[in-house]
C-alpha cells in the first residue's frame, strides 16, 4: 500500500533549477538540500525537468500517481545515504510560541484573520511548528466537566491548513505576573471559589500569602475539589483533549504535549513572583506553608525521628542575597543535616508530584503518536554562588556536589518524555556580576544530565530576543559540537520553541534574522516536512515503565562531568548590531 507523500531527490542538482516545482497529487514533498519543492493537487509532473530523478523512495509515492513512476525508470531507488541525508540528520525543529492570549478569556479565537498571516509567514519562513498554551481556566470555566474545546478546534484546524505542526501545552496554571505575561488568565473561576473557603489550596510563603497562579502540590490527592483530587482534574482534562482532539491526534498534527506542572507551565515552585513582591535577581521564597504541605512535613519529620524539626524560618524574604540569610550564608543551614531533610523533602515532593501528573498524562495519551514533554525553568541567578539559593526555592536541590536536574530527568525518563529546558538563548557575560549567574553552565549541566539519562532534550529561549547573540547562543546549545558531516550528532538537541510570536518579530529586520535562524536551526536544509528524515518519526505511545525507588532517584544526584561544549557555534548569523556588539565588548576588554 503506497500511502505517504514524500519524495526524496538525493542526488544534488538533478533537477537542474532551484525552482523546479515537483506536482503531486496531496502532501508535502521536499528536496533535502537543493530547494524546497512545493505540491500542488494535480497529477505528478515535474515542469521544466532537465535531468531525472535520480532515487526516489518509491513506498513514498501516493498509489494514485505511483504509476507515472516504475522501478525502472528510476534504478537508484531506494538506495543512497548521501550528503544531503546525513546533514539531515543535523536538523533542529524550530517551533514558534503563539501568543498566550490567541483564544479569549472568553473562548472564542478572536482575531483569525491575523493569526492566519502570521502563521502562513512563519511557515513560509520554514517554521516546523508551533506551541500553544491550551488554559484549563478557559476550557473548563463553567464547571466541573464543562469542557468546551471549540475554539481550540477551530485553532487547531487552522494551524493544520497552514502546514505547521502543534505543541499542546496543557496549562493547569494562571497567565499573568510572570515576565511577559501581557494578558491574565486566571485557573477556573469554581476552583478560585473553593479557594475562597480553602485559601490553604494555594502555594503559601511563610508570611501567610497565597498565590493564585498554580494549586498547591499539597492538594494533589485531597479529594476537595467537588469530590475530586487535582491530580484527577488534570487527568480529566487531558483525557477529554484527547477524546475532543482525535482526529488531530491521529493526523499527526500535535506532535507532542507539554504536561504543566507549576507555574508558567514549568515543574517548580512560585518562589519568584513578581506579583508577590520579588525582582531579579532576588533569591525566592520557599512556597510549602499551606496546611496540607505543612502537615506533610510534619509527618515526614516525625518519620525521620526528628519531630522537632520545622519547615525553614531563616530563608529570609524574596528580594535577599543568598548571604543576607542564615539559610543561604556561608555555613548555612542548608548544609545542616536539618537543611538537607528539607530540602530533600522539598524537592522530592516536587519531582513526585512531576511523576504522577505524567503518570496520568501516560494513560490519557496512551497509544497516540505523540510524545509528551515536560518544562524545567532556568534559574541562572545565584547559580555561581555556593548554595544556589535561587534554585533551591524553586525546588531544584542543586549544588556543587549534587546534581538536582538528573533526577527529574530519570523520573522523566520513565515516560518516555521530553526534558523541556529553558534559558538556551542567554550567555554569563550579558548578565549582572553581583547575582552571580550561570546561564551557561547551567544550561550545560542540564542538558548533559538529561542525554545521559537518555532523553530527548529541548529548549526554549527565556526573553525575547531578536539579535544575533543570541540566536547563536541557541544554536551552540542546540549542537555543542557543531555539525557533523557523517550524520547524527553525538549531542543534539530535539527541537527549539522560539519565545515568541508577536508583530515585532515580524518586522523586517527581526524576522530576517529570524529566518536566517531557522536555516541554521536546520543545518542549512530546507524546511523538511517528513519527521522520519531526521530521525523524528513518533511511534505510539507506550505505558511508563515502573516507578523509581527513592535510591534510584538518588542515584542521579551525583554531579557527573558535562559533555564538552564548544566557545561557539559553527552556524553563525552575524546581524548589524551582534557586530557592533561584539566589537564594543572587545574594545571594553581591551580597555578593562
Ligand atoms: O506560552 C508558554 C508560557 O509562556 C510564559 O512562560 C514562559 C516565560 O515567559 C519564559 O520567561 C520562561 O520562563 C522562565 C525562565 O526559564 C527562567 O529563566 C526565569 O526567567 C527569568 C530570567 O531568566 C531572568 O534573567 C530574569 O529576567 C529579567 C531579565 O534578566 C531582565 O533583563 C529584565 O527583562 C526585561 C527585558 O530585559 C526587556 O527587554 C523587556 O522584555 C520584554 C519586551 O519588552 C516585550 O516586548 C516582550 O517581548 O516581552 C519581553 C519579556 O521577555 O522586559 C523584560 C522584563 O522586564 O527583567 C527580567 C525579569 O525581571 O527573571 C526572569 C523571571 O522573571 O523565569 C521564567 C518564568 O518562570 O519560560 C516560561 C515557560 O515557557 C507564560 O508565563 C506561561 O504562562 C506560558 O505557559
Amino acid at each position: 500500500m503506497l500511502n505517504t507523500t514524500s519524495i526524496v531527490c538525493s542526488t544534488q542538482g538533478c533537477w537542474g533549477s532551484d525552482k523546479l516545482r515537483l506536482q503531486l497529487c496531496g502532501g508535502a514533498v521536499f528536496h533535502p538540500t537543493i530547494h524546497r519543492i512545493e505540491c500542488v493537487q494535480g497529477v505528478v509532473k515535474a515542469p521544466g525537468q532537465t535531468g531525472r530523478i535520480s532515487s526516489v523512495d518509491i513506498t513514498k509515492i501516493p498509489k494514485a500517481v505511483a504509476s507515472e513512476f516504475s522501478t525502472d525508470e528510476m534504478p537508484e531507488a531506494r538506495t543512497a545515504s548521501t550528503y544531503d541525508e546525513r546533514m539531515l540528520a543535523n536538523y533542529v525543529p524550530v517551533y514558534v510560541m503563539l501568543q498566550l492570549g490567541v483564544i479569549s478569556n472568553d473562548n472564542v479565537f478572536e482575531d483569525r484573520p491575523k493569526i492566519e498571516r502570521q502563521l502562513k509567514e512563519l511557515r513560509a519562513a520554514g517554521v516546523d511548528g508551533v506551541m500553544v498554551d491550551v488554559w484549563w481556566g478557559i476550557v473548563e470555566s463553567k464547571g466541573p466537566k464543562q469542557y468546551d474545546w471549540s475554539a481550540y478546534r477551530s485553532l487547531f484546524a487552522l494551524v493544520q491548513e497552514c502546514g505547521l505542526k502543534l505543541q499542546a501545552i496543557m496549562s493547569f496554571h494562571r497567565c499573568g505576573g510572570n515576565v511577559g505575561d501581557v494578558v491574565t488568565i486566571p485557573l477556573p473561576k469554581w476552583v478560585l471559589g473553593i479557594g475562597e473557603t480553602d485559601p490553604d489550596v494555594f502555594y503559601t510563603n511563610r508570611k501567610g500569602n497565597r498565590n493564585e497562579e498554580y494549586l498547591t502540590i499539597g492538594v494533589d490527592s485531597q479529594p476537595i475539589f467537588h469530590g475530586r483530587t487535582a491530580v484527577q482534574m488534570y487527568s480529566d482534562y487531558m483525557k477529554s483533549f484527547r477524546e475532543n482532539m482525535s482526529d488531530f491526534l491521529e493526523a499527526g498534527l500535535i506532535i507532542d504535549i507539554e504536561v504543566g506542572l507549576g507555574p508558567a507551565g514549568e515543574l517548580r515552585y512560585p518562589s519568584y513572583t513578581g506579583t508577590q513582591g520579588w525582582i531579579f535577581p532576588g533569591i525566592g521564597e520557599f512556597q510549602c506553608y499551606d496546611k496540607y504541605l505543612e502537615a506533610e512535613f510534619k509527618e515526614a519529620a516525625m518519620n525521620a525521628g526528628h519531630p522537632e524539626w520545622g519547615l525553614p524560618d531563616n530563608a529570609g524574604e524574596y528580594n535577599d542575597t543568598p548571604a543576607s540569610t542564615e539559610f543561604f550564608g556561608l555555613n548555612g543551614t542548608y548544609l545542616t543535616e536539618k537543611g538537607k531533610f528539607f530540602l530533600t523533602w522539598y524537592s522530592n515532593k516536587l519531582i513526585n508530584h512531576g511523576d504522577e501528573i505524567l503518570d496520568e498524562a501516560n494513560k490519557a495519551f496512551l497509544g497516540c503518536k505523540v510524545k509528551l514533554a515536560a518544562k524545567i525553568a532556568g534559574i541562572h541567578w545565584w547559580y555561581k554562588s555556593p548554595s544556589h539559593a535561587a534554585e533551591l526555592t524553586s525546588g531544584y536541590y542543586n549544588l556543587k556536589n549534587r546534581d538536582g536536574y538528573r533526577p527529574i530527568a530519570r523520573m522523566l525518563s520513565r515516560h518516555y518524555a521530553i526534558f523541556n529546558f529553558t534559558c538556551l538563548e542567554m550567555r554569563n557575560s550579558e548578565q549582572r556580576a553581583d547575582a552571580k549567574c550561570g546561564p551557561q553552565e547551567l544550561v550545560q549541566q542540564v542538558l548533559s544530565g538529561g542525554w545521559r539519562e537518555q532523553l530527548e532534550v529541548a529548549g526554549e529561549n527565556a526573553l525575547s530576543r531578536y539579535d544575533s547573540n543570541g540566536y547563536n547562543q541557541i544554536l551552540l546549545n542546540a549542537r555543542p559540537n557543531g555539525i557533523n558531516k557523517d550524520g547524527k550528532p553525538k549531542q543534539i538537541m530535539y527541537g527549539v520553541t522560539y519565545l515568541r510570536l508577536s508583530d515585532e518579530l515580524l518586522k523586517d529586520k527581526n524576522f530576517k534574522t529570524f529566518k536566517t535562524f531557522v536555516k541554521k536551526m536546520h543545518a542549512d536544509q530546507d524546511y523538511c516536512a517528513d519527521l522520519g528524515m531526521y530521525n523524528h518519526q513518533i511511534g505510539s505511545l507506550e505505558r511508563s515503565k515502573p516507578k523509581f525507588t527513592t535510591e534510584e532517584l538518588l542515584e542521579a544526584t551525583k554531579p557527573i562531568e558535562p559533555f564538552p561544549w564548544g566557545e561557539e557555534t559553527d552556524m553563525k548569523i552575524d546581524d548589524f548590531e551582534g557586530v557592533i556588539g561584539n566589537l564594543i565588548r572587545k574594545l571594553f576588554s581591551m580597555f578593562k
